[in-house]
């Protein structure tokens, strides 16, 4: 039975029930005193409910359960359980009693009486924190252990030392104002530190009331150890702190079913979103979603929350300001110590810069900077696309490559600013004659690309170019001048040509190669045909190269006669490609590959230097005035100081000038004739000798003609084909009498037959070339025919 913690009140009586002694709780608890008690019998005291039977009166209560009540001596009645039990069980001392009275329950003693009888020394000693009783001079009168093991100081030592010192310095004015404030209020706390002897710092907890003992008036307290609570109140403050001053904005909201009501946003959180925690308390943070945008996000977003998981979206949301933003957002459950989410923490970021900055470097590495066309690897995506699309859907696209002509000798002669407004107005017309979903890039100096989606046929795509091919050659002005572009096309259709971006490129390329070579400033589409020519023109180049290193380059000299004395005046040199595999390559294969890749240059120096040793042989066999003639192209002619390169060769070799005559076609000399004109006045006045070539092809105008310092010029051989039947012999006619009274020489060339001669004798054409007397021969064979004067017969 577990009495604590009533006070036990123990009377001991003799056999018929008269006190014999008692303890102090019996007087506690009836209100009696020690004198009123003695000489009492027990029932005077209390009033048992059953009668004690027939037995003597104390003996029948011993083992009974016995109720009754106590009458105290003010009156009242307290019920209580009395035990009775012999003192002894010695027969010999029978007769006393312990009559151990317990008062039922709801009945209590007053609180007074039971504190009275607290064990106060072991209840100090066994409180769970410090204990002290503090006098008005502030030195401690009475303590627990936990004080002294709190200060790390003995006993003696601590009621000579007032309790302020046992505080830091900061903390002891507000000591003292606390112990005053509970000596005048009767009751003060505080939280501080104590500070053992040996530096050990305990946080407390203090809680002082006003009491006194005695007359002498003092306070009295606890301090609760809160070292615990402050760690855990500082790891708070931290983290709260952390996330107060976080540059991410931080918003934690309630999860409560399907709502995620807004409990708390941080500073970081207003700035970027402009809202403040008023604002927005008890909304779900979706009210800041774009409408109608990164739906399929937001219900990523929402599954994620609905299963209480953590979740990572970039999604577009909208500020207070109505600015839109890109927020990184990264949600993560927040979960209780039972375990249970209770809420959801969410970090914004605004990636907006970011991402302006990453679509900026996107565009960058996807768009030319001079025109802010696509370029190449942007081309290249979009192509792949398109071709997957067009076989998918059996839809034709077409890519077309397109080369400006010439945009070298824009650069070269207006100058780099007139090339970049060129390449810029050639742009903005390419974009202008092209739908939104097409794509124009530029994927080199003067090289655009047009990537033309869902065609219904290819007749409507050839529509398309042509309209753009004559919106290109529009004049354009740049620097102050007007310049015309021309533009070369290739085009490759898909998926017809090739199911991969890398066929349909290459196609266009051939096509476009094939354009250039065609003439230039027009449009080709590719076939397989085409290809094959292309292919060849591509090994023609690779191998021209070698060729020209390793000498399978040879000339043959076609001899030119005199049509009035029959003698062999001089020869024209013609190149011929000796191919270790191939066999003889004619030059026309070969010559406008060597044009197109520049290779005409070196070519055309070993030409001129073999003609110049030619010459020196024939100066060997004393033939005088022996004239060989070499062919020039416009890009030679072009060249910077070919004169001076020339005039070189010639010194080199010892030749007089004189003896050497260069043929430039008509029509070279006409695509540029002033620029022509200046270089042929340089080369005239190295003493060279100068013919135009095919002629009548060019439509060379009559003041030009006249300012050309030629010596001769040569029928272009169309005009003699049909002779003696054709129209075009009142041409021939009409060309020799044209030189003659220019006072120019006039050649034939390409005279084949009889008819042909007589024709040229009857009209005074001065000389003749062609197969009826010889083709091109070796140079020892024109050396042989040369000795023995070998003459064309009347
Ligand atoms: N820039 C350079 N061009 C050159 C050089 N060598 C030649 N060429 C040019 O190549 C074209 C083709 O030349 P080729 O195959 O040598 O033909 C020449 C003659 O063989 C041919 N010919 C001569 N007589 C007759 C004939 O009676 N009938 C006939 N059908 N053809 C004949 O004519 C070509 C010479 O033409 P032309 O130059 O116009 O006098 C050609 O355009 C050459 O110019 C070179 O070194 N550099």
């Amino acid at each position: 039975m577990n009495l604590s913690p009533l006070p036990l009140a123990v009377f001991v009586v003799d056999a018929a029930g008269v006190l014999k002694s008692w303890n102090k709780a019996c007087e506690q608890l009836a209100g009696y005193t020690a004198a009123d008690i003695r000489g009492m019998t027990i029932d005077r005291i209390i009033a048992f409910d059953e009668p004690a039977g027939g037995k003597p009166r104390m003996a029948a209560r011993v083992d009974a359960e016995n109720v009754g009540t106590v009458i105290c001596a003010d009156g009242r009645r307290l019920p209580v359980r009395v035990m009775v039990a012999p003192q002894s069980f010695d027969p010999d001392q029978s007769g006393t009693y312990s009559v151990i009275v317990v008062p039922r329950a709801g009945q209590l003693p007053p609180r007074y009486a039971l504190i009275q009888d607290l064990p106060v020394d072991d209840l100090i000693e066994a409180l769970p924190c410090v204990f002290y009783v503090i006098d008005q001079s502030g030195h401690l009168l009475l303590w627990n252990r936990q004080l002294e093991e709190a200060l790390e100081m003995d006993t003696e030592d601590l009621p000579t030392t007032n309790v302020k010192f046992f505080f830091d310095e900061k903390d002891r004015a507000m000591i003292v104002e606390k112990i005053l404030r509970a000596f005048e209020d009767g009751s003060s706390h505080h939280e501080a530190e104590l500070v053992g002897k040996h530096g050990k710092r305990t946080a407390f907890l203090f809680q002082c009331s006003r009491t006194s003992l005695g007359n002498l008036p003092c306070v009295f307290g606890t301090g609760l150890d809160i070292t615990a609570r402050k760690h855990a109140e500082q790891g708070l403050l931290v983290r709260e702190r952390a996330i107060y001053s976080s540059l991410n904005a931080i918003v934690i909201t309630l999860c409560d079913g399907n709502e995620h009501r807004i409990e708390y946003v941080n500073p970081a959180f207003e700035q970027i979103t402009g809202y403040t925690l008023a604002d927005i308390k008890g909304r779900n943070p979706r009210f800041m979603g774009l409408d109608g945008c990164d739906l399929d996000e937001r219900a990523r977003i929402r599954a994620a929350l609905g299963r209480k998981e953590g979740v990572r979206s970039v999604l577009r949301n909208v500020r207070k300001n109505g600015e839109i933003f890109w927020n990184d957002l990264r949600i993560d459950p927040v979960v209780n110590l039972d375990g249970e989410v209770t809420h959801f923490v969410g970090v914004i970021s605004d990636i907006t810069e970011a991402r302006h900055y990453e679509r900026r470097l996107h565009h960058l590495a996807h768009h030319d900077p001079l025109t802010g066309l696509a370029n190449r690897t942007l081309l290249q995506e979009r192509l792949h696309h398109a071709i997957e699309h067009a076989t998918r859907h059996q839809t034709v696209g077409a890519l077309a490559f397109l080369d400006l002509d010439n945009f070298k000798h824009i650069n070269d002669n207006f100058g780099h600013e007139a090339g970049d407004a060129v390449l810029r107005e050639i742009a903005g017309r390419l974009r202008e004659n092209m739908r939104e979903d097409d794509t124009v890039a530029r994927v080199g100096g003067d090289e655009f690309v047009l990537l033309i989606c869902d065609q219904p046929d290819i007749e409507r795509i050839a529509d398309l170019l042509e309209r753009i091919r004559r919106s290109v050659t529009q004049p354009v002005v740049a620097a102050g001048q007007e310049i015309v572009p021309g533009t070369s096309i290739g085009v490759s259709l898909f998926p017809n040509d090739g199911d991969n971006p890398d066929k349909i490129m290459r196609a266009a390329d051939s096509a476009m190669y094939h354009a250039k070579t065609m003439g230039k400033n027009n449009c080709q589409f590719y076939s397989s045909e085409l290809n094959q020519i292309v292919h060849e023109h591509l090994l023609l180049e690779a191998s021209l190269g070698r060729a020209i290193r390793e000498h399978e380059l040879v000339l043959g000299y076609q001899p030119k006669v005199d049509l009035r004395t029959g003698k062999v005046v001089g020869a024209e040199a013609l190149v011929r490609w000796q191919h270790p595999v191939d066999g003889t390559i004619s030059p026309e294969r070969f010559i406008p590959v060597a044009e197109e890749t520049g290779l005409i240059v070196p070519l055309g120096e070993w030409v001129i230097d073999e003609a110049c040793g030619a010459l020196k042989a024939m100066d060997a066999l004393a033939v005088d005035d022996f004239v060989i003639s070499v062919n020039l192209s416009a890009r030679q002619l072009r060249q910077r100081q070919f004169a001076d390169r020339l005039a070189a060769t010639l010194a080199r070799h010892g030749i007089n000038p004189g003896k050497l005559e260069l043929e430039v076609t008509e029509s070279q000399l006409m695509d540029r004739p002033e620029e022509a004109m200046e270089v042929l006045a340089q080369l005239k006045a190295l003493g060279v000798r100068l013919s135009i070539d095919d002629f009548g092809t060019g439509y060379s105008s009559l003041s030009h003609l006249q300012k050309f310092p030629v010596d001769f010029i040569k029928i272009d051989r169309s005009f003699l084909r049909d002779v003696p039947h054709d129209g075009h012999l009142v041409i021939t006619r009409a060309i020799i009498a044209l030189g003659h009274n220019l006072k120019l020489k006039v050649i034939a060339e390409g005279v084949e037959t009889r008819e042909q001669l007589t024709f040229l004798r009857d009209h005074d054409c001065d000389q003749m070339q062609g197969y009826y007397f010889s083709p091109a021969l070796s140079q020892q064979t024109l050396q042989e025919m040369v000795s023995r004067d070998a003459r064309l017969p009347d």
